[in-house]
């Protein structure tokens, strides 16, 4: 655009001398002549300045861009890439590098010290965007820190960012958390998914693609690619085309994209498809948080009621299950697994653990399930994530719940104060 605004001034310029009251003494042809030269001059400098402007924009490649607004951006220099190397270093030759994006997220930050403590070496990159308290994420990139990992500031569709931390890392993997979550929200604002679910992962692949090394990818898929399915448990070999959600169609396109850069490429891609994941560092959006924040603040919480009066159950894990999702990949793999706890539960018998973990009765509102992404149950049959990866999930739900409670109040000091039974 900047080019055009030289041409609309030069359109003003005043370019015949009939604008100007003509005498017809010497000196005034001299100051008419010296004005049109001026005119002319003006111009003419004006046309090469935007020649030489559009010159640019042509010939510039297209990390251009990006490097303008990398003017903005927190990365970059030599003390920046220090960092980088030094928290992607890894403790012995047989460790992984890995670079871990969404790594201020809640799956991210447990992974990333999960991997780290093991003697991989590990980057975070994360946009700390707004989605939910920012806050939270910055108190996780503190205790990221602590652990020796490093949180690049920076957005996975900024395709000059990756390809320099690839410059500067030679990474053997890329765990990819980084994405718009949460099934409802999907309703208020669907581009947000298209950009970093589709678009976003898009450009991943694309980088990992044209590196050398290519790294292996691991990537979060979603249980909610089993939408509207009612046959349980859920099975990698089911259907997955009836999504509830936006979200779920995503996840889904996720999933058939990972095929066509495997098939093209070679690139070496696992997805996991995450049943509901809790625990502390959790995520403020979901219904075991939200329900604990209400429960204690005395507000009404609404647990939704599938038609056949059936609850759709929360199933998950915590922390400690993330540490063993790993595995040295093969090369040009494109695998699937489910991960999640075998036991589906009742939201209503989730809310009876609260309660008591909180000592404080909830004041419950049943309304038929909303048609708003939500899907009547989840169960996952995780067989072959045992079979391939010896998954085994050895946290029940009340053992998890008690963990994130215990968190719970200590992040949020005083929140616990009012707790009685009514
Ligand atoms: O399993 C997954 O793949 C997904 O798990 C969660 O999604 P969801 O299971 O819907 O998690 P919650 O928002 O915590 O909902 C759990 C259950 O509580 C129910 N719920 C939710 C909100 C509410 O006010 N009342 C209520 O009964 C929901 O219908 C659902 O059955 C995450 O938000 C997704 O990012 C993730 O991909």
């Amino acid at each position: 655009m900047s080019q055009l605004k030289p041409i609309s001034h030069l359109d003003n310029i005043p370019s015949t001398p009939g604008k100007f009251k003509l005498e017809k003494s010497q000196p005034y042809t001299h100051r008419l002549r010296f004005h049109t030269s001026l005119s002319k001059l003006t111009l003419w400098s004006s046309f090469f300045l935007v020649f030489i402007l559009f010159y640019y924009v042509l010939s510039s490649p297209s990390p251009s861009l990006p490097s303008r607004r990398s003017l903005n951006d927190s990365w970059g220099g030599p003390s920046w890439e220090k960092r980088v190397t030094r928290s992607a270093q890894r403790r012995s030759s047989h460790g992984l590098t890995v670079l871990v994006t969404g790594a201020a997220g809640f799956v991210g930050t447990h992974v990333s010290i999960a991997l780290k403590r093991r003697g991989d070496g590990v980057l975070g990159l994360d946009n700390f965007n707004h989605y939910y308290e920012p806050r939270l994420k910055r108190d996780r990139q503190k205790l990221l820190e602590r652990n020796g990992v490093f949180v690049v500031e920076g957005d996975i569709n900024d395709s000059s960012l990756l390809k320099k931390l690839f410059d500067v890392v030679a990474f053997s993997h890329i765990m990819h958390l980084a994405a718009q979550a949460g099934v409802r929200y999907a309703m208020q604002n669907p581009g947000s998914y298209v950009h970093s679910n589709i678009a976003g992962f898009v450009n991943i692949l694309e980088v990992c693609k044209s590196v050398n090394p290519q790294p292996a990818i691991v990537w979060a898929s979603s249980s909610s690619v089993y939408g509207l399915n009612s046959k349980v448990p859920f099975s990698e070999k089911d259907r997955t085309d009836q999504p509830a959600s936006l979200y779920a169609a995503t996840k889904k396109a996720g999933e058939e994209i990972a095929h066509t850069y495997n098939h093209i490429y070679g690139l070496s891609i696992t997805g996991l498809r995450f049943f509901t994941v809790y625990g502390p560092w959790g995520r403020p959006d979901m219904a075991y948080f939200f329900f604990t924040k209400d429960i204690l603040k005395g507000k009404p919480i609404t647990i939704f009621e599938a038609p056949d009066h059936g609850l759709r159950g929360g199933i998950g894990h915590s922390e400690e299950e993330y540490r063993e999702w790993w595995e040295e990949e093969g090369s040009a793999q494109l695998r699937i697994f489910n991960l999640g706890n075998t036991s589906p539960v009742p939201v209503s018998e989730l809310v009876n653990i609260l309660e008591k973990l909180l000592k404080v009765k909830a004041k419950r509102k049943v309304l038929p399930m909303p048609r708003n992404g939500d899907v009547k149950f989840t169960h996952a049959n995780i067989s072959l994530a045992y079979k391939e990866l010896r998954y085994k999930p050895g946290t029940d739900l009340e053992t998890g719940l008690k963990k994130f409670v215990r968190w719970y109040l200590s992040y949020y000091p005083g929140s616990g104060k009012k707790s009685s039974w009514n």
